[in-house]
């Protein structure tokens, strides 16, 4: 379901690429960990599979669409159906309740407005009682479940989640994972997650590792 061949990336006016994988694969279903220090480029290579960002070469194949054909609108259209994003900064729109800000997915990739759907993924989350609240009045694990639900409205086929375990003690961390994967499995979507916290290839043993390095001039992974 994704594949990844030869991919660089480097932002404008930076000496070096940022990013190199020479070669990746993941089969529907199946689950990734991709770890390295801080600026190796995880965030990078989740906003590269979720055509946020355009490689400077190679190419990303998702679901049997590659990326670089897309145009940006059509991008912006095969994100909301194909794809689950849950971002560092859960991104939560602060004039928002929960339900609304899930509800944006559907708004996003022009799907039927179905705050039922909406409503089961929080009650399914432990938020039942929380479809009216704001992001202010939720602690940062229930901001984290409502942008997980989020995610999850549109049923991707992937689901990318990066840092997800940041600043999480150890046992928030394995219900993290724990979470992540359930939500995943139950549509049997694939699940992308980048980390620096070495717990996590623990929380997560079945994962396929995809380790990258610091750059350093002419690196390779
Ligand atoms: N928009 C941008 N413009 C220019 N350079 C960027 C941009 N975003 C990231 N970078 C640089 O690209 C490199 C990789 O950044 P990235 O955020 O992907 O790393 P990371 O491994 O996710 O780091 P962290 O674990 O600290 O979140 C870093 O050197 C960073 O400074």
């Amino acid at each position: 379901m994704l594949q990844i061949a030869n991919l660089t990336h480097r932002y404008p006016g930076a000496p070096t690429p940022q990013l190199h994988v020479p070669a990746f694969t993941l089969a529907q279903g199946e689950h990734a960990i991709v770890i390295g220090p801080s600026g190796s480029g995880k965030s990078t290579l989740l906003h590269l599979i979720a055509a946020i960002l355009t490689p400077q070469s190679g190419d990303i194949t998702v679901a049997d669409t590659s990326i670089a054909t897309l145009t940006p609108r059509a991008a912006d259209l095969w994100r909301g159906r194909h794809i689950g994003f849950l971002p560092q900064k859960l991104a939560l729109i602060p004039s928002l309740n929960a339900r609304d800000n899930i509800l944006l997915s559907a708004y996003a990739s022009g799907q039927a407005n179905d705050s039922s759907r909406a409503d089961a993924l929080l009650s399914a989350l432990g938020l039942g009682d929380k479809a009216t609240a704001r992001p202010h009045q939720l602690s940062q694990g229930q901001k984290q479940r409502v942008a997980l639900a989020r995610a999850m409205f549109n049923r991707p086929q992937l689901l990318l989640a990066d840092e997800p375990t940041a600043n999480l003690d150890d046992s928030s961390c394995d219900a993290a994972i724990a979470l992540l994967l359930a939500q995943a499995n139950e549509i049997g979507a694939s699940l992308v997650l980048s980390t620096h916290d070495a717990r996590v290839l623990q929380a997560l043993p079945q994962g396929k590792v995809l380790r990258l390095q610091a750059p350093v001039a002419g690196a390779s992974i």
